[in-house]
């Protein structure tokens, strides 16, 4: 998927022209500030994503959107927006969407129960209805249609649609032990065809996380998993995880200890003491970059553009997962 993308029908607005000296104010005419230093911060953040936009270009980068992240209004369409400014720079964006909290509202407006085991839902015949529901009647078109108010260029899919996942039913772990959670899956195989064919005519793949096993039975699938899956089968250079915590804490719950870059081997190490909520999280993240995927990132989804911040700057934002074999240090520059 290395293709020329330049995506068909887009339409990104006319850029504003810059104000010419002099210009107005109410009826005043008045001479713009000599700002060298804001106008050489502002060219030095642009030179500084030189660098990442050459090494992101023509790549696909997978971003799993989770449902915290998509707290209030301003944050889905910074969102939406970051998807399209990746689009227009020639960089594959494939988002995998979560939902769990607009699952959780849905289930309780009809009254259904429903509780987490390590971390993933525990999911009946009734509640995977209602999951697939969420997932593909709301969450994942609200997603495209703010996306798609900047151009036709995103596209809903889940992992049911092509043949793009085939799950197999997989148990939570608790206290180190297996424990059975209904209808929960982990993706064993990936068809990239349909992904790769929105990709190939210049669209934005939007994937939600329910995928049917090798018999047709429909599981639920954590949206980090399968964000996981797919990042490796589309040999994605990069994974990053929306999240609604700056990234992972090295001594939960107090938050005074962001980890800012932890090896797949290290992260194997701590990965069976942590927390529910980041397990699934950590393990994707690992998965993907044992999987060949080179970094894989955690970044907090209520900042506005922090996916832009983490992917265009050295220094980025968040939790960063790396390959356990040597590669550029943090804050190298490609
Ligand atoms: N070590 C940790 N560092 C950061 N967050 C943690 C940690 N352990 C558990 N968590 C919890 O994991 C949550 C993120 O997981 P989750 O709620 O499933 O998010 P999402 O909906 O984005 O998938 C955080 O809000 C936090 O409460
Ligand atoms: C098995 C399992 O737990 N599935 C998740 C699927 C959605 C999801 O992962 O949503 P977030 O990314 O917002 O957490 C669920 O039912 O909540």
């Amino acid at each position: 998927m290395n293709q020329d993308p330049t995506p068909p029908d887009v339409r990104i607005d006319e850029p504003t022209p810059q104000p010419r000296l002099p210009r107005t104010v109410g009826t005043r005419r008045v001479m713009r500030r000599n700002d060298p230093e804001g106008d050489a911060a502002k060219v030095a953040v642009l030179t500084g994503a030189l660098p990442w936009l050459k090494e992101f270009h023509s790549h696909v980068v997978v971003i799993k959107y989770g449902g915290h992240a998509m707290v209030d209004d301003a944050c889905r369409r910074a969102f939406a927006e970051d998807m399209v400014f990746l689009r227009t720079c020639g960089i594959l964006p494939v988002v995998v969407h979560g939902g769990g909290p607009q699952i959780s509202a849905m289930l309780t407006r009809l009254g259904i129960p429903s509780e987490f085991r390590g971390g993933l839902r525990v999911t009946t015949p009734e509640t995977i209805d209602v999951v697939r529901m969420v997932l593909t009647g709301q969450v994942g078109p609200d997603i495209v249609g703010l996306i798609n108010q900047h151009g036709p260029m995103a596209v809903h899919l889940s992992g049911e649609d092509g043949g793009l996942f085939t799950a197999e039913r997989t148990t939570a772990v608790v206290d180190g032990e297996p424990v059975d959670v209904g209808l929960v899956g982990d993706v064993v195989a990936v068809d990239t065809t349909p992904v790769a064919a929105l990709l190939d005519a210049g669209q934005i793949p939007v994937v939600a996380s329910v995928a049917p096993d090798a018999d047709g039975v429909v599981h639920n699938v954590n949206a980090d998993t399968a964000a996981a899956a797919l990042a490796a089968a589309l040999d994605a250079v990069k994974l990053v995880v929306l999240t609604d915590v700056e990234g992972l804490y090295a001594n939960w719950p107090d938050r005074d200890s962001l980890v800012q870059q932890i090896d797949a081997r290290e992260l194997s190490e701590v990965l069976p003491e942590l927390d529910s909520g980041m397990v699934p999280k950590m393990a994707a993240c690992l998965r993907a970059v044992e999987s060949g995927v080179k970094r894989a990132t955690v970044i907090d989804g209520r900042t506005p553009h922090a996916l832009l911040l983490e992917m265009f700057t050295t220094e980025g934002t968040g939790t960063m997962v790396v390959p356990a074999s040597p590669i550029p240090k943090e804050g190298t520059a490609p």
